[in-house]
């Protein structure tokens, strides 16, 4: 990407580098039956339309290796910063959920592991640490937002706690991930996290209407009171409820390539929904979800949306300025970061000299 952007939808897990997770398994002597970049992305990558419980299977392949790791944890954190602002990233917003990366102090503990040391907390930390030192060392901005998982109910408490702790030290709002095709309809734990992130001023966002229903999305906005929604396709089953999203100015995080491989939408890209809310002039973004599963960039995403859904330059700068405004910064550091895009795009005179 040549402009300046900014990235809403990202995970934290999806987006390791190969090399990374090849050299924690060196490390920590664990077998992985692949030894090169080439052969690991092939055990990873997701290379045809599947569904959203293979995508998300994919996970299995390399979670375990990282998982409890404080160094990993800390370098995957780094290394992300380092990606982004290779990407023009000058913002992003990166999720994970530390239950799947703790190995303590989590019921159950995840990827079959022995119990630890290392609490969901001390991830939150750990990558709180890393984001902070790539952003020093690459001059761009990270923050993150904790995800409670839609088969984990037991945990979503304990993830808004942690948002409380951390949300002046880089935590910046909540999301509900995991198998929507699974899990429809949110569990009253999920929903009695959200309304004390409503109450605590902690944003909230919702992976919903990926692959489930549009009604998934009305209860996402209706009971969870999302501010944003993860993915969202599905609202143009129900037009009233897209009117009514769109009058709300609902800010939607689309992730292109993610939608076909996940098999949420049609793969033939020039008949994809995100060209009907761009058409519609709607408040969205445009991110990659997971670049390791999916062995792609955000260059990758933008080009595709410039080849087969037809974007101009006017609306991938139309496009960044929404997701700046939808951010889930505070006001001032906002207004901060729409006036570095609207001189980035050279839609204001630089105050610099
Ligand atoms: O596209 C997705 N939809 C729903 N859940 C997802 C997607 N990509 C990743 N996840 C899950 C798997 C990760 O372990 C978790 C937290 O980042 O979120």
């Amino acid at each position: 990407m040549t402009l300046a952007g900014i990235e809403l939808h990202v995970h934290l897990d999806g987006a390791i580098r190969v090399q990374t997770i090849l050299d924690v398994a060196k490390r920590r002597g664990i077998d992985l039956r692949a030894h090169t970049v080439e052969e690991m992305t092939r055990r990873i990558a997701l290379e045809e339309p599947a569904t959203l419980t293979v995508f998300l299977d994919k996970f299995n392949q390399y979670m375990h290796v990282v998982a409890g790791d404080r160094e990993a944890i800390k370098r995957i954190a780094y290394e992300f910063v380092e990606n982004e602002a290779k990407e023009g990233v000058i913002y992003v917003e990166v999720r994970y959920c530390p239950h799947l990366l703790a190995n303590s102090g989590v019921e159950p503990i995840p990827w079959n592991h022995d119990e630890g040391d290392l609490s969901p907390d001390e991830v939150v930390r750990l990558v709180n640490q890393g984001l902070r030192e790539g952003e020093r060392a690459f001059s761009i901005k990270a923050r993150s937002i904790l995800c409670c998982m839609r088969h984990m109910p037991s945990w979503s408490m304990e993830i808004v706690e942690l948002c409380k702790k951390y949300q002046h030290d880089g935590v910046v709002g909540i999301d509900l991930a995991g198998d929507e095709s699974l899990n429809c309809e949110a569990n009253p734990d999920h929903r009695r996290a959200y309304e004390e992130a409503e109450r605590c001023g902690i944003h909230r966002t919702v992976h919903a209407g990926e692959v489930g229903p549009a009604s998934v999305v009305k209860e996402a906005v209706e009971v969870l009171k999302a501010e944003r929604i993860g993915h969202g396709y599905r609202t143009l089953e129900d037009q009233n409820l897209y009117r009514k999203l769109l009058k709300l100015n609902m800010h939607f995080e689309m992730c292109p390539l993610s939608s076909k491989l996940t098999g949420a939408c049609h793969p033939d890209f020039t008949k994809h929904p995100i060209i009907t809310f761009k058409n519609d002039k709607a408040n969205y973004s445009l991110n990659t979800d997971d670049p390791l599963v999916l062995n792609s960039t955000l260059q990758h995403d933008y080009s595709i949306a410039q080849k087969y859904m037809g974007f101009t330059e006017e609306e991938f700068k139309r496009v960044n300025i929404c997701s700046a405004q939808s951010s889930f910064l505070p006001e001032k550091e906002k207004q901060e970061l729409l006036l570095k895009l609207y001189e980035a795009y050279g839609m204001i005179q630089s105050t610099a000299f």
